[in-house]
């Protein structure tokens, strides 16, 4: 099915983890649908050429591959496990463009917490229930472990009380699902979050630029969301102590204090996190004053 070359049609989750953070970055992106109701499946740009589809998330991979849509926010997870399930067919060609930074989990091994674990290779001729056959079995081969794959849709952690399995593959976020089913988390196969994904060819036609603005934006949107404004004050000696501790600061200004020839004024755009420990640290440094402001929009 042809897409029309002047839109960009872009999937995501109707309900459920990655809903609301998702419509929130491309509200603060700037990009609006004539409905904001959930039950409708296909909401329309407002005064932009993207629109939406509202989908489950696990339908997204198969509608980007099929050029039923153009883009799609979804779980790594999802986007890796049906990846491989296309491996050489003619949709085969998912990538991920840019990852969102939220919906983070992680895919990993648990078995129950009685057992022993002294490694991978204890799963040998072992069954291990999951809803990610294709990363696991892709995970089993490269470390050459013999196990039965017993595939599930969901309520994973089940399968080893009703006798199905010995050890599960699954999403852990808090480990709170494990800790109440008696498992321990063993291996992870791999470290999740929501991501940008689309083909790996251009399209060839209008889409590509119109691709490359809703990147622009999306991204623009990320680096404010890590961006932070510091300002403080340092005497001049303490200066290159407080500057290592902004490494990623971009271009410092430094500028004299009024009335104070020893002192000078710091103001730094962090683009990574500003914890409480790196303020201290800075502290003890010598700097004063500490002040750490939100960045609203960032014109590069
Ligand atoms: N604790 C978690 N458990 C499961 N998924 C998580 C967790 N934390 C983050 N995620 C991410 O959120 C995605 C969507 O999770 P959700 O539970 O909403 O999916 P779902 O039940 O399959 O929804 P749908 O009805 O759309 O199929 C997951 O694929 C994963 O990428
Ligand atoms: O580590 P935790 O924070 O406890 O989260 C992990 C659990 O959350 C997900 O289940 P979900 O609640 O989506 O149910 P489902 O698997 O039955 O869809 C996942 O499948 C785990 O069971
Ligand atoms: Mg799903």
């Amino acid at each position: 099915m042809s897409r029309p070359a002047d839109r960009l049609r872009v999937a995501m989750q109707k309900s459920g983890r990655l809903s609301d953070p998702a419509r929130n970055l491309l509200k603060q992106a700037g990009f609006q649908f004539r409905s904001s109701d959930k039950d409708q499946l296909f909401c329309y740009g407002d005064g932009c050429a993207v629109d939406l589809v509202l989908v489950r998330d696990d339908d997204i991979p198969q509608l980007i591959a099929e050029n039923v849509c153009d883009l799609g926010i979804v779980g790594r997870n999802v986007l890796q496990e049906k990846a491989l399930e296309l491996r050489g067919t003619a949709h085969a060609g998912l990538q991920e463009l840019m990852p969102l930074a939220f919906g983070g989990c992680r895919l990993s091994l648990a078995v129950p917490n009685g057992l022993d674990w002294r490694g991978p290779s204890d799963l040998d001729g072992r069954r291990i229930a999951t809803s990610y056959p294709e990363l696991l079995g892709e995970y089993l081969q490269q470390q050459g472990i013999g196990a039965e794959i017993v595939a599930l849709k969901g309520s994973v952690e089940i399968a080893i009380k009703l006798g199905k399995a010995d050890a599960i593959c699954d999403l852990v976020s808090s480990g709170a699902t494990l800790v109440a089913n008696g498992l321990k988390e063993t291996e992870i196969l791999l470290q999740s979050e929501a991501v940008l994904a689309c083909q790996n060819t251009p399209f060839g036609d209008g889409r590509d630029a119109l691709l490359a603005d809703f990147l622009a934006r999306i991204d623009g949107v990320m680096k404010v969301q890590a961006s932070k404004l510091i300002l403080c004050q340092t005497g001049k000696r303490e200066l290159d102590a407080v500057l290592r501790l902004l490494p990623d600061a971009v271009a410092p200004v430094i500028s004299p204090v009024w009335g104070d020839d020893e002192a000078l004024n710091v103001q730094a755009l962090c683009t990574s996190a500003v914890t409480w420990q790196r303020l201290e640290a800075m502290k003890s440094a010598g700097a004063r004053g500490l002040m750490v402001l939100p960045v609203e929009k960032l014109l590069a």
